[in-house]
């Protein structure tokens, strides 16, 4: 029984090491000594066999884990039930046999295997050349040392069972190409060995020197400062002083230790030197002691045989000591690698007649993340950023509203463009009025600036869709990398299915607001009035009271005036409530007026805002969106509906040909050409291109850009200053509407044809593209890199589970 303890933690041992898992901490005896203490001739002698490197300087440069496997002898077919054989004088049969020389016979054969090659060693010269080699391989020539072990099995009916680790002997001073800091590296590799609260700490110390300046004890101390799993090995004891002996620390007098202190004497250097048999230099060793004036007495606690038996029952007491941890470690570790494997995925699903179940399922999850990711109801929600529908609210609001924000509506339109539009707009004549075909194709390319921050928009929600259905995934789907991959292949495509239409649909939502210009919108009508109010400056004494010398007087403050917002918007609601009743301000507070069109030849305009139709005058607009667009700058420049008294006799043809109001006859009879004479005038005289008088080139826009480049802007007449800052003013009103329109319409759009459409319809998009049998052998082809950790897992598992099940066995026998 005990055998197979240690035998079971060796198999432990090798399935970790075989597997990685370091997570037990097994029980194990650890070897510790300064260097050439005799580590290596104390292990030779429990083993019975010649096989650790030898030379100067440090030897052994990796942690050699050695297992001793006691098999039967084939010619008794029987061992002590401590799988010890202890009787020397068996001779060959005996545990202390050097190499080679039991070999090959009818009692069985000691041989050796390391993990690292498959191979068996029957000549033990090999390997120790193997673990040279191994040395070599990894820790360099000479160089430092590793803390890659070698394992090493010996098997034999020679042998204990036993597990111990041999590493390098602790250092001070580093010879030859060491490294500087060797001492610090072999402490550090030591200190992880030993520091592991099952290691059993077998410190070797030479006996000829004092025990105070003993490396391994102090080693020892510092991790097992009571003493508790720390075993004294005292060697070289025959070369102690004449005089001297180590009688007080063999019988605990000296240093306590729990598991006390075993003197042994090995072969000499000379004995190695003359090829000492090791079964010689043991008899040789049983003698010393035997007749040792001082050590007779304790002869039978004393040499190797006495410390292999001591290794073996401390080793299993240890063990036994330790089962119930390892046992509780055992079952966290299985947990732990169930749940490890459950990752993987449902064992259920394995096998062919699943695979579409399997498929089905692996679907409908990875469409549920998908829309639980959009929803926000996904359970890993990130603390860290922002993700998936909360990104989306984020790049409609923050993103998108501050791009809408940022347009300047009024941005590349000069005054000098502006004026130019007016003119051209005009046609050749000279124009007493600005004309509203001015606006609208002023206001129009300026809502165009709405589109690429709106399709912007598309993509940015796109492109999130696009991340969200490539962080949709789960350890079991990873094991199906085709599966995933076509997964988002689809939803890929399903989204680029509706990048298009949406796209289209929010531009022509743009379309749809540059397609007619309404400055009847209540609002602009209300922004209207209080840009008109912002300008309404009492009128100079000598002017008829009219709108056009209110605006006129505007032309100074306008620019500073503060009726367009920061912004370029129009606080509408407020203006509206604050517009006075000046004349102006009166008439467009009333939106309603182009609706009520009436016949009222003698109301005034101060009373009767209402454009007015006049008898005989033209009449074909009316009604007509363009008719509706040509009412609404009568307000400021007068016109039939305006205020602005207009003369009814004004020749009412003289209008046509484009659509400036000036010339509209008006039911208060004034031409508006009479109370603004200096307006038209102004412009021939003063800012008007004398390319207009010349008259060769009025309808060129270039010809005119360009000579409005070379005149100065400075150069606009008043009139024309104040015409241009007002269509300016107008068109951030107007720009301002739409844009608020825009921002809440675009969300909606893509929220309904790309965001709720996919979500949707991922599911069944899913289905009809994968859901195929003749597919399903594709889709889930395993990712062999998985399979392989899925394997080990599995074996890790296994072999959890196999220990945990030894383990429970073993101490049921043993309570
Ligand atoms: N006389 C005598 N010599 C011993 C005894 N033990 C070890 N030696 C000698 O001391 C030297 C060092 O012994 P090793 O067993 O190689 O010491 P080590 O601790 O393994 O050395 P490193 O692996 O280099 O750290 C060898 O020449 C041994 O023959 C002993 O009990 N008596």
């Amino acid at each position: 029984m005990d055998g197979d303890l240690i035998a079971l933690v060796n198999k432990l041992q090798d399935t970790f090491n075989a597997i990685g898992g370091e997570a037990v901490d097994l029980p194990q005896i650890v070897v510790v000594g300064s260097q050439s203490s005799g580590k290596s001739s104390v292990l030779e002698t429990i083993v019975g066999h010649d096989f650790l490197p030898r030379g100067s300087g440090i030897v052994t440069r990796r942690p050699l884990v050695l297992q001793l496997i006691h098999t039967q002898s084939s010619t008794t077919g029987t061992t002590d039930h401590d799988g010890y054989l202890p009787d020397l004088s068996a001779g060959h049969g005996g545990p202390y046999r050097p190499a080679g020389r039991s070999m090959g016979g009818a009692t069985g054969i000691d041989y050796a295997e390391f993990l690292h090659i498959n191979r068996r060693f029957t000549d033990f010269d090999e390997v120790r050349k193997e673990i040279e080699a191994e040395t070599f391989r990894v820790a360099g020539q000479n160089k430092g040392v590793s803390k890659l072990p070698i394992n090493l099995k010996i098997y034999g009916p020679g042998v204990l069972n036993l597990t111990l680790v041999d590493l390098p002997g602790l250092t001070k001073v580093p010879v030859g190409d060491q490294p500087t800091d060797i001492e610090r590296q072999i402490k550090n590799l030591v200190l992880d060995y030993i520091t592991k609260p099952n290691a059993v700490i077998l410190a070797v110390s030479p006996a000829n020197v004092d025990l105070a300046n003993s490396d391994a004890l102090k080693l020892a101390r510092t991790v097992d400062p009571r003493g508790l799993r720390t075993l004294g090995v005292l060697t070289k004891l025959d070369l102690m002083d004449a005089g001297t002996n180590a009688l007080d620390v063999l019988t605990g007098r000296t240093y306590p230790l729990k598991l006390g202190f075993i003197g042994v004497v090995n072969r000499s250097q000379q004995d190695i030197n003359l090829d000492l048999p090791l079964d010689d230099a043991r008899r040789k060793e049983e003698e010393f002691f035997q007749n040792h004036a001082v050590y007779r007495n304790i002869s039978h606690r004393c040499g190797t045989k006495y410390l292999a038996k001591t290794l073996n029952s401390v080793l299993m007491n240890h063990i036994r000591e330790k089962l119930p941890d390892m046992k509780a470690r055992l079952n966290t570790l299985m947990g732990q690698t169930q749940q490890e494997l459950n990752a993987f995925g449902d064992a259920t699903f394995l096998g062919e007649q699943h695979r579409g179940s399997l498929i089905l399922k692996l679907m409908t999850e990875f469409a549920r993340d998908f829309v639980a990711s959009i929803e926000g109801t996904s359970l890993d929600i990130s603390t860290k950023e922002l993700c998936g529908g909360a990104r989306i609210y984020y790049i409609f609001n923050d993103v998108f509203g501050h791009a809408l924000q940022s347009v300047d509506p009024t941005e590349n339109l000069t005054l000098a463009d502006i004026r130019t539009a007016i003119r051209n707009s005009t046609g050749p004549r000279p124009s007493m009025f600005v004309p509203e075909v001015a606006f609208d194709l002023l206001v129009k390319p300026q809502i165009k600036l709405l589109e690429p921050p709106s399709l912007r928009c598309v993509e940015l929600v796109y492109e999130e869709l696009m991340k969200i259905c490539h962080n949709c995934t789960s350890p079991e789907l990873q094991r199906f990398p085709r599966l995933h991959t076509q997964l988002v292949e689809v939803i890929s495509e399903l989204l680029r299915e509706r990048l298009g239409p949406t796209s289209d649909y929010v531009s022509s939502l743009i379309a749809i607001q540059a397609a007619y210009i309404n400055t009847n919108h209540p609002d602009f009508q209300a922004g209207s009035a209080a840009i008109a109010q912002g300008g309404a400056q009492p009128l100079p004494p000598q002017k008829v009271p009219s709108l056009a010398g209110s605006v006129e007087d505007d032309e100074s403050s306008s620019e500073d005036s503060g009726s367009v917002a920061p912004n370029g918007t129009l606080n509408h609601r407020s203006s509206t409530t604050s517009v006075p009743e000046t004349r102006v301000g009166k008439l467009l507070a009333e939106p309603k007026t182009k609706h009520h069109r009436a016949v009222s030849t003698g109301a005034s305009a101060a009373t009767s805002p209402q454009p007015q139709v006049i008898p005989g005058a033209p009449t074909t607009h009316q009604g007509s969106p363009n008719n509706a667009k040509e009412t609404f700058l009568n307000y400021f420049f007068g016109g039939p509906n305006g205020g602005m008294p207009v003369q009814s006799n004004s020749a009412p043809g003289s209008s046509h040909g484009h659509r400036a109001l000036d010339a509209r006859p008006s039911p208060q009879g004034y031409a508006p050409r009479d109370i603004l004479p200096d307006l038209g005038s102004g412009r021939r005289n003063g800012g008007g291109p004398s390319g207009l008088d010349a008259g060769t080139a009025a309808y060129d826009m270039k010809s005119l850009g360009k000579h409005l480049e070379t005149e100065q802007l400075v150069n606009l007449t008043p009139r024309e200053s104040m015409e241009a800052n007002l269509i300016r003013s107008l068109i951030a009103s107007y720009f301002g509407i739409v844009r608020q329109t825009i921002q809440d319409l675009i969300p909606k759009a893509i929220m309904h044809l790309l965001v709720n459409f996919s979500r949707d319809a991922v599911q069944q998009r899913l289905v009809t593209s994968l859901y195929k049998p003749d597919l399903f052998a594709e889709l889930l082809h395993e990712d062999e890199a998985l399979v392989t950790e899925r394997t080990r897992v599995k074996a890790l598992l296994d072999a959890y589970k196999e220990a945990f099940r030894v383990l429970s066995e073993v101490s049921l026998k043993s309570s």
